[in-house]
């Protein structure tokens, strides 16, 4: 006869579409059968009762010998890992690069030898300073770290999305960091530059100011992952079959174009959906939306090194698309999120030393301090030297070595050889070096007298800063203005402020001017002692533009219609199939998420209730609208906030005429202009999907930006 004390009395409830069994507290049970599995403890002991710990009669303590609690909480006590000392906020996905043009006269990589084949990938994008939970829209540089499963080993190209890097030298990364981040005292700000430390380091490192344009440039705060290019930065070499090194600078290119926001709606977003980067990218994969890029590559010999008008070791300095172009040699697709994101986008370890034969280091002092940096801190981070057996970070191809235990050994070398050289011989013997196949560096000729001391070919601070900026529209230069006044506004130490100014000034005195004014500075100061003058004859450069360089489609964008009940079903439907068939997306913004009853009596689902989606989540907006509903949504204020900042953030929006009543509570109604596209009939929906393609209506943006 069993104890009945063993289980408590249950009885069942039902909760909505959930049958459950309750127990003596009324605490919620749900029991295995079926096809759902037996809960567990690590050692693989089923559990009978997860909702109860072990506990001396009905309001005792909690017994000691209770293992299942003890396991169970020590486990959770120990889920955390250090995150990374930069770029810990990111979003890992998997997918595959294919070969388009074979590389191997320049390249003896197996991976660049046959046009058509396929890698498999994992990258990372992320932001640089902010800590694991901050916003997506910070004002950052983003990483754009690829692990190639090779079939000689796993290659990591660690990226930006900027081709150049604030510091020459790895010695000041510390610094660089340490100024970047929360200011130690205080433990903010978090995950902007927008403060004194930063700005003070900056100001007091020249070498900074090329890195410093590209930071206050929009490409900073990019719509989509998607919509971004990512850089090498260093120049690399390559090293054919024949033993000859070019040199390599690595460069991706999105099939989408590229596309940013504009600073006062990354504001909003962040607030909106602090998400917003990682949310996208899972729901364009979860779509079956791929996003592409294409990989080029800028390639070079000592010649055209030795006369270019920088050194190609400083990773300060590009080489314009002009005066190298940019050869495609492949393409890759995202096309799987991770099963779990722990296990893979946080686990994952990129290291810049993991390179394969036929790819080499040059001596950038960037790149060779990397080198040491990542492994480094991968041993704190992820525990154990061990962490290359981590399915993420594993070759996809045989790894033998006689490297052994540590933390967490889970694949150790079979049989009784764990050294060489060994007597024993055939497989017994263990593995041995292949001096045919196997990784060589390449033998660069180095002599010198050993000196802590930069080159005076690192020495030209301003000149590429300069051509950067005079290579952007002017609704760009603007942006680039507009950033330093936030930034430096932000400064409390007027001098800071006044510093950084007088760098600006050997950069571009429109530039310098347009900043004066904007932070109202009464003392112009003197310009910053330059090492070198600044050179005025670079050209400009398109390819460093963004909006030279955006999307001729509207692919891939989310348009987001704000509908009311009584809406007009055949215009909702047009403007659906317009979106659609140009591969962009839309949802419904509703009232209330449950969603609005059109004029036919059809209902549409809300995607999205209207405080929780306001306009700036969307590349487009549409307003459309019965009367009444038009004439009760001019009385909620998100609605109006919806219209007036798709408006001041000159976007495309299109309406229909009975959302008038909304708009001009929204105050924008009598600023109507060529941005916005009245929806009569249905074939209107297509004009605007059109009008689109251009992403913005930048001709609006003056007029909504006095200050
Ligand atoms: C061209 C300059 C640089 C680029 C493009 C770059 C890029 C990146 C990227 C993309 C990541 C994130 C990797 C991931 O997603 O897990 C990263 C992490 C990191 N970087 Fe850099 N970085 C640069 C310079 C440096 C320098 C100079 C150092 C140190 C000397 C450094 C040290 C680190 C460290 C310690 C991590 C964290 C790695 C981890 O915990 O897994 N980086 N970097």
């Amino acid at each position: 006869m069993p104890d009945d004390r063993l289980t408590s009395s249950r009885t069942t409830a039902t909760f909505g579409d959930q049958e459950v069994i309750r127990g003596e507290g009324g605490e919620t049970h749900q029991v295995a059968g079926g096809d759902v599995p037996v809960l567990t403890t690590q050692q693989g002991i089923p559990v009978s009762d997860d909702q109860n710990s072990l506990r001396i009669g009905y309001r005792g303590p909690t017994a000691l010998e209770d293992f299942h609690f003890r396991e169970k909480i020590f486990h959770f006590d120990h889920e955390r890992i250090p995150e990374r000392v930069v770029h810990a906020r990111g979003f890992g996905v998997h997918g595959y690069f294919e070969t388009t043009d074979s590389l191997s006269d320049i390249t003896r990589a197996d991976l660049f030898q046959r046009a058509g084949e396929k890698t498999p990938v994992f990258v990372r994008f992320s932001t640089v300073a902010g800590n694991k939970g901050s916003p997506d829209l910070a004002r950052d540089v983003r990483g754009f770290a690829v692990k190639f499963y090779t079939q000689e080993g796993n290659w990591d190209l660690v990226g930006n999305n900027i081709p150049v890097f604030f510091i020459q030298d790895a010695i000041k990364f510390p610094d660089l960091i340490h100024a970047a981040k929360q200011e130690p005292d205080r433990g903010f700000p978090q995950a902007q530059t927008a403060h004194d430390n930063f700005w003070d380091f900056i100001s007091l490192s020249p070498e900074s100011m090329h890195m410093a344009l590209w930071i206050m440039s929009d490409r900073t705060i990019p719509r989509s992952f998607r919509f971004m290019e990512g850089f090498g930065v260093h120049t690399f070499r390559f090293v054919n079959a024949e033993g000859k090194s070019t040199f390599v600078k690595f460069h991706w290119k999105p099939k989408l174009g590229m596309q940013s926001v504009v600073w006062n709606e990354a504001l909003k977003i962040n607030g909106a959906d602090p998400d917003f980067h990682r949310r996208d990218l899972w729901n364009a994969i979860q779509a079956g939306d791929y996003p592409e890029w294409e990989l080029g590559v800028q390639l070079f010999d000592q010649d055209f090194a030795e006369k270019f008008d920088f050194d190609v070791i400083d990773s300060t300095k590009l080489i314009p698309e002009e005066l190298v172009p940019v050869r495609i040699v492949g393409r890759m697709v995202l096309d799987r999120t991770v099963d779990n994101f722990f296990a893979e986008t946080e686990q994952v370890a990129f290291c810049t030393q993991n390179i394969v034969p036929g790819i080499d280091f040059t001596n950038d002092p960037l790149l060779q301090g990397r080198n040491f940096s990542y492994l480094d801190t991968q041993l704190k981070r992820l525990g154990s030297p061990n962490f290359t057996y981590l399915p993420i970070n594993a070759p996809k191809r045989p790894v033998n070595h006689f490297q052994q235990d540590g933390h967490m050994a889970m694949v150790n070398p079979k049989g009784r050889a764990n050294y060489e050289p060994n007597s024993w011989g055939g497989a017994a013997g263990g593995p041995r070096e292949a001096p045919d196949i196997g990784f060589k560096s390449y033998p660069a000729e180095e002599q010198g007298a050993k000196l802590r001391i930069r080159a005076e070919t690192f020495s030209d601070h301003y000149s590429q800063a300069r051509q950067f900026y005079i290579s952007q529209t002017p609704v760009e230069q603007t942006h680039i203005a507009d950033a330093f006044i936030f930034e430096l506004s932000k400064v409390k130490t007027p001098a800071i402020r006044s510093r950084m100014v007088s760098h600006l000034m050997n950069v571009d005195d429109e530039l310098a001017d347009k900043v004066i004014t904007g932070l109202r500075l009464e003392q112009k100061p003197k310009p910053a002692d330059a090492a070198r003058p600044t050179r005025k004859d670079l050209p400009a450069s398109p390819a460093l533009s963004i909006l030279l360089n955006g999307p001729d489609s509207f692919k891939g964008r989310k348009v987001g219609v704000l509908v009311s009940d009584g809406v007009d079903i055949d215009l909702v439907k047009s403007l659906k199939e317009a979106v659609l068939a140009e591969g962009a997306m839309l949802e419904f913004v509703a009232p209330m998420v449950g969603g609005v009853k059109a004029s036919d009596g059809t209902w549409i689902e809300g995607d999205e209730k209207i405080n929780g989606a306001p306009s700036v989540v969307y590349d487009s907006v549409a307003i459309l609208l019965s009367s009444a509903g038009a004439a009760l949504l001019a009385k909620e204020a998100t609605a109006r906030d919806f219209v007036n900042d798709a408006f001041a953030h000159a976007k495309f929006i299109a309406y229909n005429t009975d959302a008038m009543p909304l708009l001009d509570k929204a105050g924008v109604a009598p600023d109507i202009d060529k941005g916005f596209v009245e929806l009569k009939g249905s074939g209107d929906a297509k004009t605007f999907v059109q009008t689109c393609r251009k992403v913005r209506f930048w001709e609006r943006e003056a007029k909504v930006k006095q200050v």
